[in-house]
């Protein structure tokens, strides 16, 4: 073909998938239809039937055209649909589940705009794997040294951050600047040439030859966040990278606002949003143990009358819940008298607002009591080194993830993950680099697994995984992704170069009794057949049994 055809090609693929998106629109806006007619109880099995061949529509084109992301949660929300459809007499599903579906319809809208995002080494995922939900970040390398450079940008890549490499300062004009910055103090030009680095706000690092006085001084002009020296471990900068983008953006705490006076509530709502939060509004006191256990809040905004249920009433029903016990429950209420709010108070709750209260009391209020919260929260469930769940918690996240699967008749799938010959790894390089390599999987897990699913460190190389909305195939699939990046993950210690390797097993509640111990036990018998078999491979509960 010329130089011509090809650009003729181009331009008619161009042609299609313009008239795709275009046409996605109007699927879009029918599926949205589609979902709010399964809300109001419309049409039931049909409505179902007609939601299930549309998303399979769109999960199979979207891929196609350049969409995977979009594809991929078509086809989640599509075997949903299609669990549902299965199952005679046709199941209820709770109002809180199509809530969520059809926000997650809703939500599809946004993937339209993945392919806007500039074309980088990490988008060439293969396809079927599950992609983090996150947008990855973009990060620069500057470093004239050619093998260094590719050995960091081959790291950071494993670790789904879109990576640009730059030899010299010069070479970057009218970007927009990404979101940290690596820079090897060595390089020429950093000041002359590098007029746009003032104007860089994101977490800067230096790799520097030594710790002494001139570098640290050279790094500290050029406002260095944090020095590395070479040689650099770039799990270690990349785990460091991601730290310090985290701190930047603390998730915003959830507020549940209980309240059936509904212009009111979205009051509230609007003015704890626009502090950073994220509210939402209950106004059915009946579902408030499954709201609870859905959104998760880390504080609870309550009536204290609401129409046929007390507020009292209600912060009891909480309180009986132990995982709940320390939950903040703060008393919104019109009520003046001292010895009702002592009254209320006694029964569980934290503190008492009279309305009407200042927009800046209320959000003074919430965010102290919800930053205590979430600061005991992660001292008791968050294990320090990794930050995911302690063995306890992870356990409890799978009886809450498989009775709510049970409920919605959905998959779930349990992985047990270990680190292979890891003793080895302390016995050579130390345990402090041992420490660094689970830190590494841990951030690699959180990485490339969905914000849906639970991520436990089960004890000390071994990880517990759980996703929901998964088959022990598709789990398979983004294990594997994940095995084969931390393989390709060098750690670096005095001069020596290493990789690690990891071993899964994996089982899920279609081929199991659903028990919580039924599923580890068949998840960790795989992982014991796959370290037998020969280590560095995921392995399905099943297979194993063969
Ligand atoms: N650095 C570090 N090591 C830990 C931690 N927790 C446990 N370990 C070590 O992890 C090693 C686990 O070794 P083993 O259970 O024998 O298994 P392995 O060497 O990984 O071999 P296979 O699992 O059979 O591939 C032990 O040496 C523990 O001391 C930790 O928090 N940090």
């Amino acid at each position: 073909m010329t130089q011509t055809d090809h650009e003729a090609v181009e331009r008619e693929l161009a042609r299609l998938k313009a008239m795709y998106r275009e046409s996605l629109r109007d699927a879009l806006i029918e599926l949205d239809q589609l979902a709010s007619q399964l809300i109001h109880d419309e049409g039931g099995r049909d409505v179902m039937s007609a939601l299930q061949s549309r998303l399979h529509r769109l999960s199979g084109s979207a891929g196609t055209f350049g969409l995977p992301a979009l594809s991929e949660a078509a086809h989640v929300l599509e075997v949903l649909v299609n669990e549902w459809l299965n199952t005679e007499p046709t199941p209820v599903v709770s109002a809180h589940v199509l809530d969520e579906f059809a926000a997650d319809i809703g939500g599809l809208a946004s993937l339209l705009l993945e392919n806007d995002r500039p074309a980088c080494a990490a988008d060439a995922s293969p396809p079927g794997t599950l992609v983090a939900q996150a947008v990855s970040r973009q990060v620069w390398v500057l470093c004239a040294d050619d093998a260094l450079r590719q050995e960091l940008m081959g790291a950071l890549n494993q670790f789904d951050y879109q990576v640009m490499g730059f030899q010299t300062p010069g070479e970057v004009n009218n970007q927009q600047l990404p979101d940290a910055l690596v820079v090897d103090i060595r390089l020429s030009g950093l000041g002359e040439d590098a007029q746009w680095l003032s104007k860089f706000t994101g977490p800067l690092i230096t790799l520097v030859d030594s710790m002494d006085f001139d570098d640290c001084l050279s790094a500290a002009w050029l406002g260095a966040d944090a020095v590395f020296q070479h040689p650099t471990d770039a799990s270690e900068l990349a785990t460091r990278i991601d730290s310090m983008l985290r701190e930047r953006d603390i998730q915003a705490y959830r507020v549940l606002i209980v309240d059936d006076d509904l212009i009111l509530a979205e009051h509230y709502r609007l003015v704890l949003t626009a502090a950073g939060m994220r509210a939402e509004i209950l106004d059915a006191p009946t579902l408030i143990i499954e709201r609870v256990a859905s959104f998760r809040p880390e504080l609870i905004l309550l009536d204290v009358n609401l129409s046929g249920y007390s507020g009292p009433d209600l912060a009891s029903v909480i309180r009986y819940h132990d995982e709940w016990v320390g939950l903040p429950i703060v008393y919104l209420s019109a009520e003046t008298d001292l010895d009702r709010q002592i009254d209320a108070l006694s029964r569980g709750a934290d503190d008492f607002l009279v309305k009407p209260i200042s927009d800046t009391q209320l959000v003074a209020v919430v965010k102290v009591r919800a930053r205590r919260f979430r600061q005991l929260a992660e001292l008791m469930y968050l294990d320090s080194l990794t930050g995911l769940y302690k063995h306890g918690p992870i356990k409890d996240e799978l009886r809450a993830e498989l009775g709510r699967a049970r409920r919605n008749q959905a998959s779930l799938t349990a992985a047990m993950i270990d680190i292979d010959h890891f003793k080895q790894v302390n016995d050579t390089y130390g345990h402090a680099q041992g420490d660094r390599v689970i830190k590494a999987l841990a951030y690699l897990l959180k990485q490339r697994l969905r914000q849906s699913d639970r991520i436990g460190r089960y004890g000390g190389e071994e990880f517990l995984v759980i996703m929901s909305a998964c088959d022990a195939e598709e789990a398979r699939r983004a294990l594997d992704d994940i095995r084969l990046r931390f393989s390709a993950l060098q750690f670096h210690h005095e001069g020596k170069v290493f990789n690690c390797t990891l071993s899964a097993g994996v089982a899920d509640n279609a081929v199991l009794d659903d028990e919580p111990q039924a599923l580890l036990a068949a998840a960790d018998e795989a992982l014991y057949a796959a370290k037998r078999s020969g280590r560095d491979r995921v392995v399905l509960a099943h297979a194993s049994r063969d």
